[in-house]
């Protein structure tokens, strides 16, 4: 892959600011400009050395860029889109880290109609629930997945090169429609974020809260680590793939139903069946997981 000559990232938090960090290392980036909402934290990121410099225009920003990445929430996802617009030269490539991809090509549509050649939208499935450049890495991307959902007008060009950016970052790239990836995505990562957020709210609500937190063990900590995640982020990602979260929520709603039913006859035999086909599905996962991740990929 020719090198980047400029990149903007918009949106230096922990996906923008580890995709920064990982083109840097591989040596596939000569300049690297962020663009922000919040000048503090782009000024952090410039003293930690994750981008060059700090820009609060776009004219000025996609001066001679030749790649952005858009990972802002993707509520912001339509502002970011209309205020770049009028400043993308041709052939400049647009992709995106959104978690949601329907929302984020219904605004690309909208806004960046003359730039859709160039434009292919993208998901990394890597992440944290910390948040901010100062959680970035640069090995974040290093064996895991990405998604890239290309729309019918992108050039092939434009597609190897995002493929050629995120194959740099050490990631694995999967092609799939738009369609599909919301539905995935609402079963596997949206889903479960909504329950643990959901738990941990009715526990805190009670009045004898504290004493239920001080108990909390190693059990809770696995199921409720990503309700530590960040509310902005993960409002939107609900309300734009509410569709299909909703269509998971009754699903899960009808196994909780059926649980329930168990419980309520005793019913241990069944019960015992059920978590046994649980334990088996999770283990064949947790297996594959780990072969396909890299080790290093870790922070720690
Ligand atoms: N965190 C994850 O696990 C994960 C994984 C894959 C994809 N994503 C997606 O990546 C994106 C970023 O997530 P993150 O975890 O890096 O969040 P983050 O909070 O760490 O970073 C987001 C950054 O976007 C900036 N921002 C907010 N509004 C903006 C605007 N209007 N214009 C420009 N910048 C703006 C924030 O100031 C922040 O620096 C989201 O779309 C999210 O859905 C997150
Ligand atoms: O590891 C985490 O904390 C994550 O939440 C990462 C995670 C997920 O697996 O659900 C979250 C959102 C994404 O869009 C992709 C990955």
């Amino acid at each position: 892959m020719g090198v980047i000559d400029k990149l903007v990232v918009c949106g230096v938090g922990l996906i923008g600011g580890s995709f920064a960090m990982a083109l840097r290392r591989a040596g596939m980036v000569r300049r690297i400009v962020g663009i922000g909402r919040s000048q503090a934290s782009l000024a952090r990121a410039v003293e930690l050395g994750v981008i060059d410099e700090a820009c609060s225009d776009w004219a000025a920003a996609l001066d001679g860029a030749d790649f952005v990445l858009l990972a802002p929430p993707v509520g912001q996802m339509d502002a970011v889109m209309a205020a770049m617009a009028p400043h993308l030269a041709t052939g400049t490539i647009v992709t995106d880290a959104g978690s949601t991809k329907r929302d984020v090509i219904d605004a690309t549509y909208r806004h960046l109609s003359g730039h859709l050649a160039y434009t292919v939208p993208g998901h990394p499935i890597a992440g944290a629930e910390k948040s901010g450049v100062e959680a970035a890495f640069a090995s974040l991307y290093e064996g895991r997945r990405v998604v890239v959902t290309p729309l019918p007008e992108n050039e092939p060009a434009a597609i190897l090169r995002v493929r050629e950016a995120w194959d740099a970052c050490g990631a694995l790239i999967h092609e799939m429609p738009p369609q599909e990836h919301d539905r995935v995505f609402a079963a596997v990562s949206h889903l479960p974020h909504l329950l643990a957020f959901g738990l941990v709210h009715d526990l805190a609500q009670r009045s004898n809260a504290e004493q239920l937190f001080s108990f909390a063990a190693g059990g809770f900590r696995d199921f409720t680590r990503i309700a530590a995640s960040h509310p902005e982020m993960w409002r939107d990602i609900c309300i734009a793939n509410r569709q299909a979260l909703l269509a998971e929520l009754d699903q899960y709603l009808a196994e909780l139903a059926h649980l329930r039913a168990l419980l309520l006859s005793g019913d241990a035999a069944r019960l015992e069946t059920l978590f046994s086909e649980a334990r088996a599905a999770r283990n064949a996962w947790g297996e594959q997981f780990a072969n396909s991740a890299n080790p290093a990929a870790s922070p720690e």
